[in-house]
């Protein structure tokens, strides 16, 4: 599991470390990570050039500091110093293992002095180390440290715990930010590595071990052992009825596609039976393909909405007196006050949230988080929010976080697969909230695998699931 913590988390178990270390030795910890992982990116030291943007507090000194261990491995380092303030002992240690420091003119109103005041970058950088601010820094950079990268604009960065500029605890975004290629944290990962926008400005994320003993995250993100250890696997008696039947309510003449491809979720293998509830014709069309397709009976989970159109009401109302878990997608979303408070997952996307929260499609972008929690919470039951990095939410839990997938799967068609397979993980008997995580985890990497890197359709992500299940840790 990948588990994120808050700053105050973060802080305060850095705090028992801090009493207990000689003075400054976290600091090596995170800073040896850091130019290990520097090194990692260009492949070696020795000649390359190192820029480091230096902020006041320790996040600069994290840079300094690692700007010290590159210099002795023969790399060319120079320091941008952004504040008058900046930690004295790392640049001390720079400045004698031969580090070259520029002070930047920070009383200038503008900042943007350092083009015209020290020349243009002459010799471009192989990397730019971001030390500008980590976990204690406001969203938004100041004009200094805009002017400084709009100068190095387009050498790759490396941005030290988090990138800067983005709002740590949230995830949001809501000024100039940094863009890194990667990111390298330490203790733990925060809720921006994770969570987008800032996730995606973050690039990847190395975790440095530098021994917090941290408490329950606030944010978690499913691993393949994970979802190995939660997937609900045929028992060596089983029979059909015990590894449960998962029944289909979706489509309709309208959109019979949608209900064919969330009965291809659903039929993936990982229920004992599906049952498809609805048009007699588009059965008819489902079981030319799909011959192992049932009609009504008793269901241990019901998917809802997926192309439902005008029916989509009467299709929810119908699966309530079963007191099964039920998933709720698409057109059935605006009735989703009917399952209020019940075993659910409700699996809108911006746009379909927006509807559901009286929000903007926009203001759920920008804040996705924020609006997963929040909907979770009015709902009573569990919520997942589609996008890059799906999340998860349920009352009292931490969030979880698919990292898993591929813009190749914003294709139409792909949220009804993950209904229905998030409808059979729920017959298999998860509870909505593993349910739509280990869902939403095997739906992306089903996409991942289909893709391969090109262009794929609904039906390859479906078709791809028994592949990627048989592929996970046993
Ligand atoms: N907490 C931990 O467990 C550890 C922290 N370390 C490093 O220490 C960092 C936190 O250091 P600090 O608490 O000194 O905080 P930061 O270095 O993140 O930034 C705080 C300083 O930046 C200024 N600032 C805030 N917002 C700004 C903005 N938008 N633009 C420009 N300046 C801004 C503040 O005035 C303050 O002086 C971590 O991110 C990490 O890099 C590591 O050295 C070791 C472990
Ligand atoms: N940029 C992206 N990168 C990765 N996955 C994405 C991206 N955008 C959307 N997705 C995923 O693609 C799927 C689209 O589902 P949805 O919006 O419901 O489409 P539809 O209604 O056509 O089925 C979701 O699983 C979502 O998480
Ligand atoms: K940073």
């Amino acid at each position: 599991m990948i588990r994120a913590h808050t700053v105050e988390q973060v802080r305060a178990a850095e705090a028992v470390l801090l009493a207990e270390l000689p003075e400054g030795a976290l600091m090596q910890r995170a800073a040896h990570g850091l130019a290990y992982a520097v090194l990692d990116l260009l492949g070696g030291g020795y000649g390359r050039r190192v820029l480091l943007l230096v902020g006041s507090g320790d996040n600069g000194g994290d840079a300094l500091y690692a700007g010290v261990v590159l210099a002795r491995r023969g790399a060319i380092v120079e320091a941008w110093l952004l504040s008058d303030k900046v930690h004295e002992a790392g640049l001390a240690a720079l400045r004698a293992a031969g580090g070259r420091v520029r002070r930047l003119d920070t009383s200038s109103p503008g900042g943007s002095d350092y083009s015209t005041s020290q020349g243009p970058v002459s010799s471009p950088f192989d990397v730019v180390v971001d030390g500008i601010v980590g976990i204690g820094g406001r969203p938004g950079l100041r004009p200094q440290a805009v002017a400084a990268l709009e100068a190095v604009r387009g050498i790759p960065v490396v941005a030290v715990d988090v990138p800067s500029g983005v709002d740590v605890d949230s995830g949001e975004v809501s000024g100039p930010h940094v863009t890194a290629e990667v990111t390298v944290t330490f203790g733990t990962h925060k809720i921006a590595h994770l969570v987008d926008p800032a996730a995606e400005a973050g690039g990847v994320t190395h975790l440095v071990d530098i021994g917090l003993d941290l408490p329950a995250p606030a944010l978690e993100a499913l691993q393949p052992a994970d979802v190995a250890a939660l997937l609900p696997r045929p028992a060596s008696q089983a029979h059909k009825y015990t590894r449960g039947v998962v029944g289909i309510r979706t489509g309709s003449t309208t959109y019979p596609g949608a209900a064919m491809l969330s009965v291809a979720g659903a039929d993936c293998g990982l229920a004992g039976m599906v049952r498809f509830v609805g048009d007699a014709a588009v059965l008819d069309r489902i079981r030319t393909v799909r011959p192992e397709i049932v009609g009504d009976g008793r269901v241990q989970a019901w998917v809802v909405g997926s192309g439902s159109h005008q029916t989509a009401e009467g299709q929810l109302s119908a699966t309530l007196d079963d007191g099964v878990p039920i998933v709720v997608d698409a057109d059935a979303l605006e009735f989703a006050d009917m399952v209020a408070g019940r075993r659910a997952v409700l699996t809108p996307h911006a746009g379909e949230l927006a509807g559901m929260l009286g929000a903007d499609r926009h203001e759920i972008e920008a804040r996705p988080l924020h609006f997963v929690r929040r909907a979770a919470e009015a709902y009573r039951t569990t919520v997942l929010l589609k996008g890059r990095h799906t999340l998860i939410a349920h009352p009292g839990r931490p969030v979880r976080v698919t990292t898993t997938g591929t813009p190749w799967l914003a294709t139409a068609g792909a949220g009804d697969v993950l209904g229905g397979l998030i409808g059979a993980l729920l017959a298999g008997g998860l509870t909505p909230y593993d349910a739509a995580s280990v869902g939403s985890w095997l739906h992306g990497a089903a996409a991942t695998y289909a893709s391969q890197g090109g262009p794929i359709v609904a039906g390859d992500v479906a078709r791809a699931l028994p592949a990627v299940v048989a592929s996970l840790p046993a």
